[in-house]
């Protein structure tokens, strides 16, 4: 049977080195690499980005918006890419963010992580602002088909803190109630879990600000913000201190920047994982 999830993504990350590239064909990005911006255009730019990472780095982060815009056309070029990034050896982290009452959740869930779903991916990004326990469907049938989940923690966006680090009831941030949930799933794992959280790297004192410990939480930490939001290697220690061994830095439109050439796209995700190691050290 194949690892759960935590497993396989700590292997993959020793391997090839903690790096995920989000590929999101922005209309500007389709334009830049002289493509229209249409399904065959979008077909194009995802392939390129498979043909030249799938291979080569550990995580591939297809943004579903991106597709979902070109209609039914845009979510089967979705399916190719998820399906031939893990035949080449990548782990594929569908970004989604999905997020609904657990009835309705159960059927992402199954959209998503089912493996004879046509849009399985080996994990998949969550909301939980309509409750951590809304999740559970989707953290249920992670762990029986031996997915990850990744629960958006603290985002990268300058508007998040409303409401992840409102002080709720019981006295503590929303964002630290989040990662309790986390925490208590991955409860009793040596290394990784399977439950991981996103923190962005762009967020500065607020892990430490807020007293939370995500090194406790056993999670792996997907961190973009690296490259176009501002965020460089150089923040990621700052922002995640002790836990920074569990860190997947993300960076999408500073990597995708560099094509439609081939070796370009593994240079710019050589160079960005380069200066990640600078700071995270070897696996
Ligand atoms: O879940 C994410 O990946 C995510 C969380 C977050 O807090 N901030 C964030 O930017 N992202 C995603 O990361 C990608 C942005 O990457 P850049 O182009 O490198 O800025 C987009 O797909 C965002 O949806």
């Amino acid at each position: 049977m194949i690892a759960p999830f935590g497993i396989r993504l700590r292997s993959l990350m020793n391997k090839r080195g903690a790096l995920c590239v989000g590929i999101d064909p922005h209309a500007s990005l389709l334009s830049a690499w002289g493509l229209d911006d249409d399904a065959r255009g979008l077909e194009r730019f995802a392939m390129t980005c498979v043909e030249a990472l799938a291979g080569q780095v550990a995580v591939l982060k297809p943004q579903s918006a991106f597709f979902e815009r070109h209609g039914s056309a845009g979510v089967a070029v979705l399916e190719r890419v998820v399906r031939e990034a893990r035949e080449a050896g990548a782990l594929v982290i569908t970004d989604a963010k999905r997020g609904d009452i657990g009835s309705t959740m159960t059927a992402y869930a199954q959209a998503y992580l089912d493996q004879s779903s046509p849009l399985a991916t080996d994990a998949l990004t969550v909301n939980p602002y309509l409750g951590y326990e809304s999740l559970r469907p989707a953290l249920d049938l992670a762990a029986a088909q031996r997915c990850g989940i990744f629960v958006l923690g603290l985002t990268s966006n300058p508007e998040a803190g409303q409401v992840q680090h409102a002080v709720g009831p019981q006295g503590g941030s929303v964002a630290a109630a989040i990662v309790a949930g986390v925490s208590a799933d991955n409860a009793g794992c040596p290394d990784l879990g399977d439950v991981g959280l996103v923190v962005g790297a762009t967020i500065g004192s607020a892990v430490t600000d807020l007293g939370i410990d995500l090194a406790a939480s056993h999670a792996p930490l997907l961190a973009p913000g690296i490259g176009a939001q501002g965020a460089g290697a150089g923040e990621l220690a700052k922002v995640f201190g002790a836990a920074v061994r569990n860190v997947l830095p993300s960076s999408s439109r500073e990597v995708l920047g560099a094509g439609p050439s081939v070796t370009a796209l593994q240079d710019a995700a050589d160079r960005t994982l380069d200066a990640c190691r600078a700071v995270l050290g070897e696996p």
